[in-house]
C-alpha cells in the first residue's frame, strides 16, 4: 500500500502581498522543489495545531489567525498526499529558514515562475485568481 500523509500547509501572505516560499531539501520527497511551508499532521493534533507548530519550526512565524483555503488529494507514484491548505494573513515575527532551507517572499505575479510539486498547480491557480 502507498504511504499516505496528511499535511497542514500555509499560504502565508504579507502586507506587500508577497507569499512565503521555502525550498525543499534535495534528499526529501519532492526535493529541490519550492513549497508552501508546512508538514505532517500528527496523530494527537488538529490541522490548525499542526499548522501553527510547523510554521514555527520551519520558518519562525507565530500564526495568530488562519482560514481554510483549499483541500487537495494527490497521488504521487510513491505517496498519497492530502494537503490541507490554509491562508495565513495574521502572524508575527521575522521569517527565517530554521531548517537551513532557502526561503523567499515572492510577489503573487511571480509565483508561476517557480518549480512546485505537481500537487501544487491548483493552489497556485487559486492564489493568482483570488489574491493576485
Ligand atoms: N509542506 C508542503 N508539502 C507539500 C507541498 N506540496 C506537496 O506535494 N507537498 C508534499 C511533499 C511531502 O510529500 C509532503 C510533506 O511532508 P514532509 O515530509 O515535508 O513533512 P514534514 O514537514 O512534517 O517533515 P518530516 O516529518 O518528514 O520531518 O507533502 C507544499 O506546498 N508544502
Ligand atoms: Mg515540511
Amino acid at each position: 500500500m502507498q504511504k499516505r500523509v496528511h499535511v497542514a500547509v500555509g499560504v502565508i501572505i504579507n502586507q506587500d502581498k508577497h507569499i512565503l516560499l521555502a525550498k525543499r531539501h534535495g534528499h526529501l520527497h519532492q526535493g529541490g522543489k519550492w513549497e508552501f511551508p508546512g508538514g505532517k499532521v500528527e496523530a494527537n493534533e488538529t490541522v490548525t495545531e499542526a499548522l501553527i507548530r510547523e510554521l514555527k519550526e520551519e520558518v519562525n512565524l507565530d500564526v495568530t489567525a488562519s482560514s481554510p483555503f483549499m483541500d487537495i488529494s494527490h497521488d504521487y507514484p510513491d505517496k498519497h498526499v492530502r494537503l490541507d491548505i490554509h491562508l495565513v494573513k495574521d502572524f508575527s515575527n521575522e521569517a527565517l529558514g530554521l531548517e537551513n532551507q532557502q526561503i523567499r517572499w515572492v510577489p503573487i505575479y511571480n509565483l508561476a515562475e517557480f518549480d512546485f510539486p505537481e500537487a501544487n498547480k491548483p493552489i497556485v491557480d487559486k492564489i493568482l485568481a483570488e489574491l493576485g
